[in-house]
């Protein structure tokens, strides 16, 4: 059994403009230790999976379908403060994208640590001190014993996401979401904030939930992939078949948009047109009004996530029997 197993989530936003189908349908999951890469374009309804999954949508949005069993327990089933009290900060925890509005500007980093230490065991007040010295060299924040009686804008932008790390590490999570925790950071800092979930995941063997809209990023620190596209889940890999093999025309796409060292900028090939509204989404596949293959069947049915290979699938009718090709890759542009 997964550590996190999650069912056709569906999370809507009632809105006076229409129903927003932010979340429409996604299944995926988690096993022990390992990092799952959440990928897709900007309002593709990652952040709201993520929140979705611990309670963390609030009006005019509301979780209507599915199942989230996280070791064997099923959390939409969970009350607000069972969550908040066993689940929230301990079992599962949050790093954001924006470390500022994560920390207290009031109080040192070392008592926000040690707060939530205090909140989620047993420990005495000088036990989640010192525990807070040790998370923040764990993280790589050089002389711990001083940084931790200083304040959230007496650290970089780098070092207060190490801080946030450091809170999120505070307990001994199973499980770390982490919701674009790199995407404010200049790129340097970005790569080292990435050794440092790598060096996470080697010694507390933490789940990670992973979400990006940057497939370069996801290599560095992603074992599976799973990609959406305006709150479906359209493919789902191992990182390194997903990045070989891309099966769905949107994920070719968006590979083909990664800038590579060795690709000239002028080369790269960004997706055509912008993705449709999720209130009135597209009939039968929701990529077909960008997809340079679709053919009249994809605005009739709802594409199937259709095993394509080992522990990969992909949710393109064009890989279902019948349709001539078991191979709808973008050179066949034009083609009939
Ligand atoms: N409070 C809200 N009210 C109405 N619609 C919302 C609300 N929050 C999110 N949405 C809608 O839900 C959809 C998914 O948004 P979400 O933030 O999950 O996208 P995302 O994939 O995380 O994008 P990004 O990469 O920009 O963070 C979008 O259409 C968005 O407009
Ligand atoms: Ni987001």
């Amino acid at each position: 059994m997964s550590l996190l197993e999650v069912e056709n989530l569906r999370t809507y936003f009632y809105t006076e403009s229409g129903i927003v189908q932010a979340v429409d349908g996604v299944s995926f999951e988690v096993d022990r230790g390992e990092t799952l890469g959440l990928v897709g374009e900007s309002g593709a309804g990652k952040s709201v999976t993520v929140k979705s999954l611990l309670g963390l949508v609030n009006s005019p949005g509301k979780v209507v379908d599915g199942s989230v069993r996280f070791d064997g327990r099923d959390l939409t089933e969970c009350s607000e403060r069972e969550l908040r009290r066993e689940v929230r900060g301990s079992e599962i925890s949050f790093v954001f994208q924006d470390p500022m509005t994560a920390l207290n500007p009031v109080f040192t980093v070392g008592n926000q640590i040690a707060e939530i230490v205090e909140y989620h065991t047993d420990a005495t007040e000088s036990e989640a001190y010192d525990r807070a010295i040790e998370l923040l060299d764990d993280v790589g924040i050089p002389d711990p014993e001083q940084r931790v009686d200083q304040y959230p804008h007496e650290f970089s932008g780098g070092m207060r996401q190490r801080v946030l790390i450091a809170m999120a590490l505070s307990c001994n999570p199973k499980l770390i979401i982490a919701d674009e925790p790199t995407t404010a950071l200049d790129v340097t800092i970005q790569a080292q904030i990435l050794d440092l979930f790598d060096e996470i995941q080697a010694k507390y063997d933490t789940a990670i939930v992973y979400v990006t809209h940057d497939l370069g990023v996801v290599r560095e620190v992603c074992n599976r992939v799973a990609v959406m596209y305006l709150g479906k889940v359209v493919e789902h890999a191992p990182y390194e078949e997903l990045y070989r093999n891309p099966k769905h025309p949107y994920t070719q796409s968006l590979l083909r948009s990664v800038v590579r060292p060795d690709e000239r900028v002028d080369n790269l090939n960004p997706i055509e047109g912008t993705m449709p509204s999720a209130i009135d989404p597209p009939s039968g596949c929701r990529f077909r009004t960008r997809c340079p293959v679709a053919v009249d069947d994809c605005a009739r049915i709802e594409p199937p996530r259709l095993d394509v290979g080992p522990d990969h699938d992909s949710a393109c009718i064009l890989y279902e029997e019948g349709y001539g090709t078991d191979e709808p890759r973008l050179h066949q542009r034009g083609k009939p």
